[in-house]
């Protein structure tokens, strides 16, 4: 369906689209009526004409369109529910990797992003011994932790940040135009708020932590973004080494 389509249907809903359509109808076949019966040369009994086509397409419209409009209603939510298949990790409800790299690349070269001064900030963020979790609590228990994980990135990340699971314990958030004191207080408050959530299982509460590894950097493109994902990802691995539950932030090498 294309995007003008969409719109309509959206912003006149089904009844006012019928009604749209049965009124342009209705004065489209007044229109040829006229411009007929000049062009063959008849004469014109515009008020039996108009009464006639009033009843004819104020009749035949809403019933067709009704039904049309139908179909494309359902064609819309069809679209809609097969494009967030297609971009969002069910688990978690966050975008994944793929829509993530999509939506990354549109939001760093948008007018906006480029317009001001900031820095953009790739964070790679990854649970620490989530195998533990899900070996000592069940796998269960291991979801329900990438949930709550989830759900603090998206507290503390609003949009047009992007955040999305890369896969298996492992999240990325992109952060548009920030400042590094920004990026640094944004690390420290997910650490603190992982830390704070309690997972609550039979045998009590569960709780875990994660390590950061984010890359600012300037700039749009694919080779950019490649280079912060790589340099986030080697920051995370330091993290990691010294011993988790801690973030690094790294500038990229431009
Ligand atoms: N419950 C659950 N586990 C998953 C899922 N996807 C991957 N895993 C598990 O996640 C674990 C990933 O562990 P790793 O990231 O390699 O290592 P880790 O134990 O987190 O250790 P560090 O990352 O070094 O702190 C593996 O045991 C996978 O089986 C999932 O969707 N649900």
């Amino acid at each position: 369906m294309t995007p003008i389509i969409r719109h309509v249907l959206r912003s006149l809903g089904r009844t006012g689209l019928v009604l749209a359509l049965t009124i342009s109808a209705i004065l489209i076949s007044i229109l040829l009526d006229t411009l007929f019966a000049k062009l063959l040369g008849l004469a014109l009994d515009l008020h039996r004409d108009v009464m006639m086509i009033i009843l004819i397409a104020g009749l035949t419209t809403p019933i067709l369109s009704w039904y049309l409009v139908g179909l494309l209603l359902r064609v819309d939510v069809m679209e809609r529910e097969m494009t967030q298949l297609a971009s969002i990790d069910s688990l978690t409800s966050v975008y994944n990797r793929g829509y993530f790299y999509k939506k990354s690349l549109t939001a760093l070269s948008s007018k906006a992003s480029l317009k001001k001064s900031g820095v953009s900030a790739f964070f790679v963020l990854d649970l620490d011994d989530f195998k533990q979790i899900n070996d000592q609590h069940g796998h269960l228990c291991g979801d329900q932790a990438l949930v709550v994980f989830a759900e603090v990135l998206r507290s503390i990340f609003h949009y047009p940040n992007v955040v999305a699971r890369l896969g298996g314990d492992e999240f990325a958030v992109l952060l548009c135009n920030a400042t590094e004191a920004e990026v640094a207080s944004f690390a420290q408050s997910v650490l603190d708020r992982v830390r704070n959530a309690a997972l609550v299982t039979e045998q009590g509460t569960v709780n875990f932590t994660a390590s950061i590894g984010v890359a600012t950097f300037q700039g749009q493109g694919e080779q950019v973004f490649e280079k912060a994902f790589q340099t986030a990802d080697k920051a995370l691995y330091e993290v990691k080494r010294a011993g988790r539950d801690g973030y690094k932030i790294q500038a990229v090498d431009q």
